[in-house]
């Protein structure tokens, strides 16, 4: 059966926010960032919802939003949390519910691309502050390490490493062609 949600997945900073807006233009979807509905429910940053709640909390409310609100959209690509389908069953309420697409980068990439960003709470050391860039590798390591399974299990995962945006789309778009209503 042809699905009409286009889930986008990956580790942070691989590129789901900045992919998710053209794809969907592409494919005469709508755009959601999860992310992004979060912060407009909850009305804090997500950083400030991992320092006064924690991370429990903040998976919490992501699955509820997931649940209530993201699943029952049709016609769009969402751009999930990079930590979405690692809780609870997320990731197969997810596959139930649409095409999941797996941007792959390598740590090195990421590393490159996150290095300056202090918006991502699992990326700070407890104080809130930058990581030094080795401490830094060593977090997006590990982590991806243990997200991976969970990603490989997307439809198919495209790398976007060695391309540019507009080549990762023309990329997506090819793997989805038949496969979206
Ligand atoms: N081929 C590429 N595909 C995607 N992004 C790329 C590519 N090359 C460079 N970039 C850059 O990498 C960054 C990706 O960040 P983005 O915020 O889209 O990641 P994300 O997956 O949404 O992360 P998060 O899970 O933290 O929300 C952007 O600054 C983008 O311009
Ligand atoms: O990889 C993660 O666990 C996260 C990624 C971001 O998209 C946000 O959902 C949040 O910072 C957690
Ligand atoms: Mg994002």
């Amino acid at each position: 059966m042809k699905k009409a949600l286009v889930f986008l997945t990956g580790f942070m900073g691989s590129g789901k926010s900045t992919i998710g807006p053209i794809l969907a233009k592409e494919i005469g979807y709508d755009f959601i960032d999860v992310d992004e509905l979060i912060e407009k429910i909850d009305g804090r940053k997500i950083v400030d919802i991992f320092r006064e709640d924690g991370e429990i909390y903040f998976r919490n409310l992501e699955r509820q939003i997931l649940i209530e609100t993201v699943l029952k959209l049709s016609k769009f690509v969402v751009a999930l949390g990079g930590g979405t389908i690692t809780f609870s069953d997320n990731l197969f309420l997810v596959k139930r519910s649409g095409i999941l697409i797996y941007l792959k980068a390598s740590p090195e990439i990421l590393l490159q691309r996150i290095k300056f960003k202090t918006d991502r709470p699992l990326l700070l050391d407890p104080m809130g502050n930058l990581l030094p860039e080795n401490l830094l590798f060593e977090r997006i390591t590990t982590l991806l390490q243990m997200r991976e399974p969970y990603y490989l299990q997307a439809d198919f995962f495209v790398s976007t490493d060695d391309r540019g945006i507009e080549e990762t789309v023309a990329e997506i778009l090819k793997k989805l062609e038949g496969k979206i209503a």
